[in-house]
């Protein structure tokens, strides 16, 4: 379905921010690996999320759910043996069920999305699971990726590779704590979306997880032999979905209230909120709650855009409208997303009139702070956070833009259109 954005001049209301893809990501699965009954209180209702409802469940993991919360009883380090998993289009989904695969003799993870998820590239994580005795067939670290673990699996010394993304080095502290024997991991190379080991790390020891990491998160003792405990959890709101919103309000006349984002959360998103106010948004943010009041004049920024890796692209497409060049530097992971999200997503930028340029590892925006032409149709990549930051371009540009397919925003954000509409946003769908 695709999404007709008309240009919007000015913006208003309060929402509740969606829940946090990436802890409702976490919560799942240590319930799914701890052995009693744990309950998650807000967790997302999304594609991503859904997928990973159905994996566990599929590996022996019982969840029963109302509107409020989902109650699992978990399978502990005992996973059903399953032939094959469905996780969608969902990368961190994957790539932590892949660790959790090498508990197990065989499985097969099925390419559902060969135009996306199924580009993306595991070698690393391959690499370091090989290294602990698990046999895996691949197309050249990418789906369909058939694992053989099982009793063959050993903790031990184990390095992975962080520069292609943080999840591979994720989903081996997810796993390590189960194996009989104690675990070194050590990270090779670099580490990319260092901030968002933080909250596998938190939520490990809200697990009762006990995990020994260096300061820089280049070396880890896991002992073995470790339970996850049930507990009970609470999803925060998240940033990253949250990010198109603050950016949508700031690039507007705007009074928009968004609820639910955390001052401390660990999110690395949760730097959104400088970056929209060093490009001079008016804007609050106390109690959890992000107050913009935004008259739609920006200025240029330079930030390191790892920092807040699901958060840039919203940035993005606020410092079109800027007064200056702004560039998102260390950001070149965001190639190996969705999408290539900095040569598909500028290539679609530019169609609607900004003027963007790219590098290996960089974006530059030379802002327009007149506005863009519009009047075009966008692909959108099947990327959700391309379809999101397009939708913010559209609503300041000068014609309508039309984003094709942005049914794929349901990937993370299934209600953000509505959430825009709730603000007074003109976006309709056609078919
Ligand atoms: O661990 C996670 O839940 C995630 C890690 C990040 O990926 P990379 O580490 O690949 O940058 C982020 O972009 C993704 O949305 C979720
Ligand atoms: C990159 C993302 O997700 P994943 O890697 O989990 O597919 C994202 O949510 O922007």
């Amino acid at each position: 379905m695709d999404m007709i954005v008309t240009p919007t001049p000015r913006l208003a209301g309060e929402i509740q921010a969606l829940s946090s893809k990436n802890y409702t990501t976490r919560y799942l699965l240590v319930a799914a690996l701890a052995e009693g009954t744990s309950v998650i209180r807000y967790p997302a209702h999304s594609e991503d999320s859904d997928a990973l409802r159905r994996c566990v469940r599929d590996l022996g993991a019982v969840l029963e759910e109302d509107d409020e919360k989902i109650v699992v009883t978990g399978f502990g380090s005992r996973p059903k043996p399953v032939k094959e998993l469905d996780v969608g289009n969902a990368g961190a989904v994957l790539r932590f069920l892949m660790a959790v695969a090498a508990l197990l003799p065989e499985v097969t993870f099925v390419n559902k999305y060969p135009e996306s998820l199924g580009k993306r590239p595991h070698d690393d994580l391959i690499k370091a699971l090989e290294g602990m005795g698990a046999t895996i067939e691949h197309r050249e670290g990418k789906l369909p990726i058939t694992i053989r673990g099982g009793d063959a699996v050993r903790g031990g010394k184990i390095q992975v590779s962080g520069s292609v993304s943080s999840q591979f080095l994720s989903a081996l502290l997810f796993l390590t704590p189960l194996l009989a024997e104690d675990s070194e991991i050590e990270v090779l190379n670099d580490l990319k979306s260092k901030v968002v080991v933080g909250q596998t790390l938190e939520v490990l020891a809200q697990a009762g997880i006990v995990v020994e990491a260096s300061s820089d998160l280049m070396h880890f003792k896991v002992p073995g032999g470790q339970r996850y405990r049930a507990q009970e959890y609470v999803v925060q709101g998240d940033y990253p979905g949250s990010a198109a919103i603050l950016a949508a309000a700031a690039v507007a006349e705007s009074d928009v209230t968004v609820h639910r984002l955390l001052e401390e959360s660990k999110q690395g998103e949760r730097a959104v909120v400088d970056v929209l106010k060093a490009m001079g948004t008016p804007l609050s943010h106390k109690d959890g709650v992000v107050h913009v009041q935004g008259n739609g004049k920006l200025r240029a920024v330079e930030f390191d855009g790892d920092e807040f890796t699901d958060g840039v692209l919203a940035m993005v497409a606020a410092a079109v409208f800027a007064e200056g060049t702004s560039r998102f530097y260390n950001v070149e992971n965001l190639r190996f997303k969705e999408c290539d999200r900095i040569t598909d997503y500028l290539a679609e930028l530019r169609k609607a009139g900004a003027n963007v340029e790219e590098k290996r590892d960089e974006i530059i925006v030379h802002g327009r702070p007149e506005g863009v032409e519009g009047g075009v149709t966008i692909d959108a990549h099947f990327d959700h956070r391309v379809i999101m930051a397009l939708t913010v371009v559209g609503l300041r540009a000068k014609a309508p833009l039309t984003i094709k397919d942005a049914h794929h925003v349901a990937k993370s954000y299934p209600n953000y259109f509505d959430h825009l509409t709730a603000l007074g946003a003109n976006v309709r769908w056609s078919e």
